[in-house]
């Protein structure tokens, strides 16, 4: 193994967007290229992982290179690599400011640099020459700010094919829908013999918006500050902004819809629903053993979706929508990243979905808003009270909202919306172990709702 691909292994690991934390390690290979040979360099590497159960992945590592150690970089330091006169020292590119401006340089230009083809989309000005600011964050990719007024996120899971953000971006740009940031760009790398993968997507930056997540927090943080009030007789009552909310992705769903291609579910989708759901419960249960006392009641939820006759419009959809993922503008909400759920393969984020699972994403958000404070203390049975209370209220105001603009009518009856609520809350158990244990019991408590039928 080389100097560099040692250090990138013992680095990669505790990197947020590394996405298989806990998986052993069989293999590891890296392939670079410099993406730009002034000072400093920026080089990008694939780095291939191999998994004792048998999976691979591989991940876009950019680095950027000094000759002499960056006190001021020393949190991007990933290592230094031995050379003829010394040593180079290798940076994590995307937080080092100076090895950011390459990367909308290429994009202008429209270039081709080794295996790496840069996509403008021709539609709006490009900042050139100034450097990107990281975002921090929890997030699955590492994202660049440029001058306020674009955002390049790359992404760090590299697949062949169209990545669905680029993909269903350019989808509802053509559909003129407003609740999108405009797709910019977008840039690609080779896969011998495969479809090239998409390695970042470059898109307007909306200024002076704040992510629903903060602001549902905020809005229960005010409740939490006066217990004995409901969550309609405080200041920071969300509900409107849920309905909204509805309102919004109800647009993006039938903008979907009538852009890209549609199917009415048959027999066997609802069969295959159902076992991909249990496939994912079987999976979970290996890794989160807290899951066992639902697993009977969550077959049960599934087996209800094999055979139920409520009607279902395949169609592409955001595939992971939470508060997380939405952005409050001056003018009303933009919806984000539809790249769809990070763990899952390329190829089934592309496929024909129901918009239940956007739906359901979002109640799940709703009940995470709520109870997220409720981590540090679980006992507390006044607050938990009130936090059922909010996600109930905003639950409700997003279906009326999305109800009223889409015309479908969403109920809490439904076998199907259930079952796709439970599956996402097992997925999250999942999503927790491995990047946030402490929140486990969010996901976890939440089954025990879903599978009473509460
Ligand atoms: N176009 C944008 N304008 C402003 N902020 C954005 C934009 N795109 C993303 N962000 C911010 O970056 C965060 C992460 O972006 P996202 O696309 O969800 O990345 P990831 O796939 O890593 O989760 C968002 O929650 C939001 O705060
Ligand atoms: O935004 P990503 O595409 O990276 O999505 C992943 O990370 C999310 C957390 O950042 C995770 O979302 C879960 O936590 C959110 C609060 O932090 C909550 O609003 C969501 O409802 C909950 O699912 C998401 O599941 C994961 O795919």
């Amino acid at each position: 193994m080389s100097a560099l691909t040692e250090i990138l292994a013992d680095w990669m690991p505790g990197q947020r967007w590394f996405g298989s934390k806990g998986r052993e390690w069989a293999g590891v290979t890296e392939e670079g290229f410099f993406l730009d040979q002034s000072d400093p360099a920026l080089s990008v590497h694939r780095v291939r992982v191999s998994y004792t159960d048998g999976a691979t992945e591989t991940y876009l590592v950019p680095l950027s290179w000094r000759n002499a150690p960056a006190e001021e970089l020393s949190s991007a330091f990933v290592g230094a690599v031995p050379s003829a006169s010394g040593s180079n020292y290798a940076y994590d590119a995307m937080r080092d400011r100076d090895a950011t401006v390459p990367w909308l340089t290429h994009l202008v230009a429209a270039s081709t640099v080794g295996p790496m083809h840069f996509h403008p989309a021709g539609v709006a000005y490009i900042p050139e020459g100034v450097p990107g600011d990281i975002i921090s964050g929890e997030q699955s990719n590492t994202s660049l700010v440029y001058g306020e007024s674009a955002i390049l996120k790359l992404f760090r899971r590299l697949e062949p094919g169209l990545n669905p953000d680029v993909e269903i971006h350019d989808a509802l740009r053509q559909a003129d829908n407003q609740h999108i940031a405009p797709l910019l760009g977008h840039i690609e790398i080779d896969e011998p013999g495969q479809e090239p993968s998409t390695v970042a997507m470059l898109q307007t930056f909306v200024a002076n918006a704040s992510d629903g997540w903060r602001l549902a927090t905020s809005s229960v943080r005010d409740l939490y500050a006066e217990a004995d009030l409901h969550a309609d007789e405080v200041g920071g009552d969300f509900a409107g902004e849920s309905e909204r909310l509805g309102e919004a992705t109800a647009s993006v769903h039938t903008d979907l819809a009538r852009v890209l291609p549609t199917e009415t579910a048959d027999r066997d989708w609802y069969t295959a629903v159902a076992e991909q759901m249990g496939a994912r419960l079987e999976a979970a249960l290996a890794i989160v053993p807290g899951l066992t006392e639902h697993a009977e009641a969550l077959r049960a939820l599934y087996a209800a979706v094999a055979t139920t006759d409520e009607p279902v419009v395949r169609q592409r959809v955001h595939g992971d929508l939470h508060l997380g993922q939405v952005l409050r503008t001056t003018t009303g909400w933009i919806v984000l990243d539809f790249e769809g759920e990070p763990a899952r393969p390329l190829a089934s984020r592309r496929e024909l979905d129901t918009p239940l699972r956007d739906v359901a994403g979002m109640l799940r958000s709703f009940d995470y808003a709520s109870r997220h404070m409720l981590v540090e203390q679980p006992e507390d049975q006044q607050r938990a009270y009130r936090a059922h209370e909010w996600a109930e209220r905003n639950r409700e105001a997003f279906c009326a909202g999305y109800s009223a603009a889409s015309g479908i009518t969403l109920s809490s009856e439904s076998a199907l919306l259930r079952a796709f609520e439970a599956d996402k809350a097992v997925y999250e158990c999942v999503y927790e172990a491995r990047n946030r244990p402490n929140w486990l019991m969010i996901p976890l408590s939440s089954l025990s709702r879903l599978t009473a039928g509460d």
